[in-house]
C-alpha cells in the first residue's frame, strides 16, 4: 500500500500546511510505510496527479491535506479507481466535512489515527459533470461561499470572520433569483434565494441545514427556499444555519430528488460544490452511480452527528 499525502500550500492561511511532510516522513519510519509527499501547485495540478497515481493500480492511500477544496479535487481524480482510497488531513479554513464526524473529526489531524483506520463507501453528488461529496448549493448561500477569501484573505480576518463579511455583504442584495426548478421532471418557476442539494451535513463554516442527511443512505436531500427579502433573509439566516426545518416551514420544501435541475436565461446560477464555485446559466443534480473509497480512524461514523427532526411527510 503506499501512502500519499497531497499538500495545497495556499489551503487555510498556509501555517498548517507546513507541518504535513514531517508528520508524513515520522509515519513512515516508525510503520516503514512506502510515503511520498506532493506540494501540488494547482486545483487541476492536485486531480491530475491523483488520477495518474491511482491509474498505476497500485492499492494506495491519498490523504488530501487542506481544507474542502482539496479534498474535492484528490477526489476529482480518485473517484472511479478500485485500488484508491481518499482521506483529509485538515489544513484548511472551514474543513467542514470533517465535521460530519462528530469528536471524532480532531482524529483526522494525526495521520498516525489515519493510515491503518477504516474503510468505507460514501455517496457521491453528481453536479455538471463533477463530484461532491458534501453539499451542491445555488443561491445566495453560494455567492456567500465564493466570495470569502476575498474577505478573508486579510491577515486581520479570521475564516470565520470571512463567512460573516460575505453574508453581511450578499445579504443587503437582492437575494431571489428567478429560474425554472425541475425536480424530477415537474417544473416550477419563479423566485429562490437558496437550492442546496445535501450529501453531507455542513458547509459554508459550520452551516448544517439538513441535519438528517446521511452519508451512505443512497439519497439526496434537498432544500429549497424561496425568494425572500432581506429582512427575512436575516431573520431566517440563523434557523436556516442550525437545521431548524420546523421554524421555517413557511418559506421551504424539502425533496429527496432522483434529479435536480436549474435552469436560467442568464449565467446567474452560482455552481458551488463542497465550496468550489463556477457560474452558469444551469445545474443538474443527482446521486452518482459511483461512490467514494473514504478511510478514516477506526470506529469513526460519517453520520456521528445526524439528528432524526424530521418525518417522510416533510418532504414533497
Ligand atoms: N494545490 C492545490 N490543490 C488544491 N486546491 C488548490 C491548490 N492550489 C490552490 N488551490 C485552490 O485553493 C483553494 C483553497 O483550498 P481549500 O478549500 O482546500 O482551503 P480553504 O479554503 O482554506 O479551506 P475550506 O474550504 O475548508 O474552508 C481552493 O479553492 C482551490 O481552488
Amino acid at each position: 500500500m503506499d501512502h500519499i499525502f497531497i499538500i495545497n500550500p495556499s489551503a487555510g492561511k498556509g501555517k498548517q500546511a507546513e507541518t504535513i511532510a514531517p508528520m508524513a516522513q515520522a509515519l513512515a519510519q516508525r510503520h516503514g510505510l512506502s510515503v511520498a509527499c506532493h506540494r501540488t501547485t494547482s486545483a487541476q495540478h492536485t486531480t491530475e496527479l491523483v488520477r495518474q497515481i491511482a491509474s498505476l493500480g497500485r492499492p494506495v492511500r491519498f490523504y488530501a491535506c487542506g481544507g474542502d477544496g482539496t479534498l474535492h479535487y484528490v477526489v476529482q481524480g480518485a473517484v472511479g479507481f478500485e485500488n484508491a482510497e481518499v482521506t483529509c488531513i485538515p489544513a484548511g479554513t472551514g474543513n467542514d466535512f470533517l465535521r460530519n464526524f462528530g469528536a471524532d473529526s480532531a482524529k483526522f489531524a494525526d495521520p498516525e489515527n489515519l493510515w491503518d483506520g477504516d474503510s468505507m463507501e460514501l455517496d457521491l453528488i453528481e453536479c455538471n459533470g463533477r463530484y461532491g461529496l458534501s453539499i451542491a448549493c445555488f443561491g445566495v448561500d453560494a455567492r456567500i461561499g465564493r466570495d470569502v477569501h476575498q474577505f478573508s484573505k486579510y491577515p486581520f480576518m479570521s475564516g470565520i470572520g470571512g463567512y460573516v463579511m460575505s453574508a453581511l455583504y450578499h445579504g443587503v442584495r437582492p437575494i431571489g433569483r428567478q429560474w425554472q426548478l425541475v425536480v424530477d421532471g415537474v417544473i416550477t418557476q419563479g423566485a429562490f434565494a437558496v437550492v442546496s442539494v445535501c450529501n453531507g451535513r455542513y458547509y459554508g463554516g459550520g452551516f448544517n441545514p439538513m441535519p438528517m442527511a446521511q452519508l451512505d443512505d443512497g439519497k439526496l436531500n434537498a432544500i429549497v427556499v424561496e425568494g425572500i427579502g432581506t429582512y427575512r433573509f436575516l431573520r431566517l439566516f440563523p434557523k436556516y444555519k442550525e437545521g431548524r426545518l420546523e421554524d421555517i416551514a413557511d418559506y421551504v420544501t424539502l425533496y429527496q430528488p432522483r434529479v435536480l435541475e436549474l435552469r436560467s436565461q442568464q449565467p446567474n446560477v452560482t455552481v458551488c460544490l463542497d465550496g468550489e464555485s463556477v457560474e452558469s446559466t444551469m445545474a443538474v443534480v443527482r446521486l452518482a452511480k459511483e461512490k467514494l473509497r473514504f478511510f478514516a480512524p477506526k470506529g469513526a461514523n460519517p453520520n456521528a452527528t445526524v439528528a432524526v427532526t424530521q418525518d417522510a411527510k416533510a418532504y414533497s
